[in-house]
């Protein structure tokens, strides 16, 4: 008899459990049935998908033990429907591989590097700023826009490879079919006839999905030989087109083949990973954050104030380190994070039989850690449902584990400070350009759930220039 059988959730039908209850559900259903099951069998229930149980806990005590585990780091089923797309690169490898990869690829976050990105963060933020200019104080569809922002600072940080200046087939082809697999995830995710992997391949969403997948492989392929020719004839700080070169990732990892360390398909998962890893999720926490910026002017005003003090200080030019001073606009990002986790659920299978204090969890679990939910417990934050940066500020934020939109331990996120750092450049240079309005005041957006979170409508946004 398994232990996790005594703990709460809906009834369950012989042989196959609860898996009926989520045929043909989509994302929106899903999302919503989970905060549903969350609200009436509390912060630890088991679901059972025919002989797998599924323990889901938003209990900051099980989330710190499950997530410092050092060795149950594997992710759960639902994360391989990526693997076509990302091979087993940093987000789903596990075991041996997982530890080589993340000792090769740590260091690409150091200081120092972080600091060659910041100037192409920098850069971006100013296009974004000239793109918002040009909307003449009209309703702004943001998530698109910011994705565009995002995309192109990954790619030219990830891979030095300048997605918005290059304007050729290739270029376009490939950011149009980056958008496209996100899309065709989401049907497959939705679509549970389709996770049969046969019948997924046969399927029309599957053969455009393998169409795009070969496009986007291929032109991460070209970008990788490319930049290992230009590595072997250039040794000086100037690329053949005369500009000043900037450190990518892909550098780094071509170094790392170099040692030995890794190979080409190496190279290639990870190139991939970050490019997914590193754009939706980033794209999506500032589409919240400009959301809830619009609506609440008080903010707004506060963040203008930081900004404008910093530039006093830096005259006009701030550098990487002068971000550490903006402790508001800090915790504001973390609010709103804290509100709209851009990765609402994290998901592991149980490698080896362990106890969450005498609870049993046996090998091949699998665990779904309800980030959304347990950051917004009524015994971790007051009002819970409230947008108020401050109680970042004032100490109210107790509890380690009650806020992780990072995730923790030892399998966090690596790209936490990029993207704290990319999130700051971009609302920074936005809020200190425009003043910001709600199309509708205190409306906020259906959600849904895929890996990542989503906004059911569109948010819509008007940058009103201040000067
Ligand atoms: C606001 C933005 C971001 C949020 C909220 C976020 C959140 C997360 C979370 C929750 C995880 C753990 C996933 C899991 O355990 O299944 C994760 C992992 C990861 N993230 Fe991020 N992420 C963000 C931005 C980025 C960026 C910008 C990059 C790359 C530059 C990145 C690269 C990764 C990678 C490679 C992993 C896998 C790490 C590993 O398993 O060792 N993320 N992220």
């Amino acid at each position: 008899r398994d232990p996790l059988d005594d703990l709460p959730g809906p009834p369950r039908l012989p042989g196959i459990g609860n898996a009926l209850e989520f045929v043909n559900v989509g994302p929106d259903m899903l999302f919503n049935t989970m905060l549903k099951l969350t609200s009436k069998y509390g912060d630890r229930f088991v679901l059972k998908m025919l002989n797998t149980r599924v323990l889901h806990t938003s209990s900051p005590h099980d989330v710190e033990i499950l997530l410092s585990h050092s060795r149950n780091i594997t992710k759960s089923t639902p994360y391989t429907f990526l693997e076509s797309w990302l091979g087993t690169g940093l987000l789903l490898s596990s075991g041996n591989k997982w530890h080589k990869r993340r000792k090769i690829l740590t260091p690409t976050f150091h200081f120092n590097i972080l600091k060659s990105f910041y100037v192409v963060m920098e850069e971006k933020s100013r296009n974004l700023v000239e793109v918002l200019r040009q909307t003449q104080g009209r309703d702004v569809d943001l998530l698109p826009v910011l994705s565009d922002f995002t995309l192109y600072t990954i790619c030219e940080t990830a891979m030095g490879t300048q997605l918005d200046m290059d304007k050729s087939a290739a270029s376009l082809e490939y950011k149009n079919n980056i958008m496209k697999i996100g899309n065709l995830l989401l049907s497959r995710l939705t679509r549970i006839w389709l996770h049969n992997d046969l019948l997924y391949k046969m399927s029309p969403i599957g053969k455009q999905f393998t169409k795009c997948l070969n496009i986007v492989h291929s032109f991460a392929d070209n970008v990788i030989a490319n930049r290992r020719r230009q590595k072997m004839t250039s040794t000086d700080e100037v690329d053949p087109e005369g500009m000043k070169k900037r450190m990518a990732m892909l550098d780094l990892l071509l170094e790392a083949q170099d040692k030995e360390e890794i190979d080409l398909e190496g190279i290639r998962e990870e190139v991939n990973t970050f490019m997914f890893e590193g754009h939706d999720t980033t794209a999506i926490a500032l589409t919240f954050c400009l959301m809830l910026i619009a609506d609440h002017e008080d903010v707004q005003e506060r963040i203008y104030e930081e900004c404008r003090q910093l530039l006093d200080k830096c005259e006009g030019r701030p550098g990487m380190s002068d971000f550490s001073h903006m402790r508001y606009l800090d915790a504001v990002i973390k609010e709103s994070l804290r509100l709209y986790p851009s990765v609402p659920f994290i998901g592991r299978r149980i490698d080896e039989d362990f106890y969450i204090d005498d609870l049993l969890v046996k090998k091949d679990t699998q665990v779904s850690i309800h980030i959304y939910s347990l950051q917004r417990r009524e015994d971790l934050y007051s009002e819970p449902q409230l947008f108020r940066p401050e109680r970042f500020l004032d100490g109210e934020v107790k509890h380690q584990y009650g806020f992780v939109p990072f995730s923790a331990g030892p399998r966090n996120c690596i790209g936490q400070r990029f993207a704290m750092l990319e999130m700051k450049c971009a609302l920074s240079a936005i809020v200190k350009e425009f003043k910001l309005e709600p199309r509708v005041r205190s409306w906020r957006p259906g959600l849904a759930s895929t890996m990542i979170l989503r906004p059911l409508e569109p948010v819509y946004v008007r940058f009103i220039p201040r000067h």
